[in-house]
């Protein structure tokens, strides 16, 4: 059986990275003191400029019951015909994991670095999270959906330009990981030709 997230060393880590899945995390999750370790570790990402086009919003746990009313207003504002199991995916969206982590594409538009760099940036961010996540031996779960691309949603944490990067749920994980399908390494590595052929 695979060990997934193995913290022995950073190859094994790095050979063995999951995620975990939102909805199955349990308790515990990191503490005040491990989210904002946690988030100190995510800041060392490659970012041209120094612009640090990206933060984050902590949604505390007793928070959680307003942020899920606050969402299904917003989807049942988009979407008037909207049903009941969309309005408890919504629901449920809110509520899943222990600890709740949003991530926010802050561009710098006066800035010459191009946008993409700072998107490419915000990715690598959000990947770094997850990383410090799971160095301190939680799992973490990078989700968008609907909630990212809302303007209503991301006026909740912040406002426009910012988008939502990704929703980084923390917490357990309640049900053994499973493997991820993988592309072969040969599938994405090629040897470069200078002909072009
Ligand atoms: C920008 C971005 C958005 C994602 N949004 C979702 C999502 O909304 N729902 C989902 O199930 N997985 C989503 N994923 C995929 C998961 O984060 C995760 O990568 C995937 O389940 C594979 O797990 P792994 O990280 O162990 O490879 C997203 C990934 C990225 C990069």
């Amino acid at each position: 059986m695979t060990q997934f997230n193995d913290l022995s060393s950073l190859p094994r880590y790095l050979a063995s990275r999951r995620s975990g899945r939102p909805r199955d995390m349990i308790a515990p999750g990191p503490d005040a003191a491990q989210m904002r370790e946690i988030v100190r570790m995510a800041l060392r990402t490659p970012d041209h400029g120094k612009l640090n086009p990206w933060r984050v919003v902590h949604v505390a746990s007793d928070q959680r019951d307003a942020f899920a009313e606050k969402l299904t207003a917003a989807y049942r504002a988009e979407k008037p015909e909207a049903g009941r199991l969309e309005i408890e995916a919504m629901e449920s969206f809110a509520r899943q994991a222990p600890e709740l982590l949003v991530v926010l594409y802050s561009p710098r538009e006066s800035s010459k670095i191009p946008l993409w760099e700072q998107q490419l940036s915000a990715g690598a961010f959000v990947m770094n999270l997850l990383h410090a996540v799971h160095a301190h031996g939680f799992v973490g779960g990078w989700i968008t959906g609907w909630p990212s691309y809302s303007d209503a949603v991301r006026d909740m944490f912040g406002s426009a330009p910012e988008q939502i990067a990704g929703f980084v749920f923390i917490g357990t994980p309640g049900q053994p990981l499973e493997e991820r399908p993988r592309p072969a390494v040969d599938a994405v590595l090629s040897g470069w030709s200078a002909a072009g052929d």
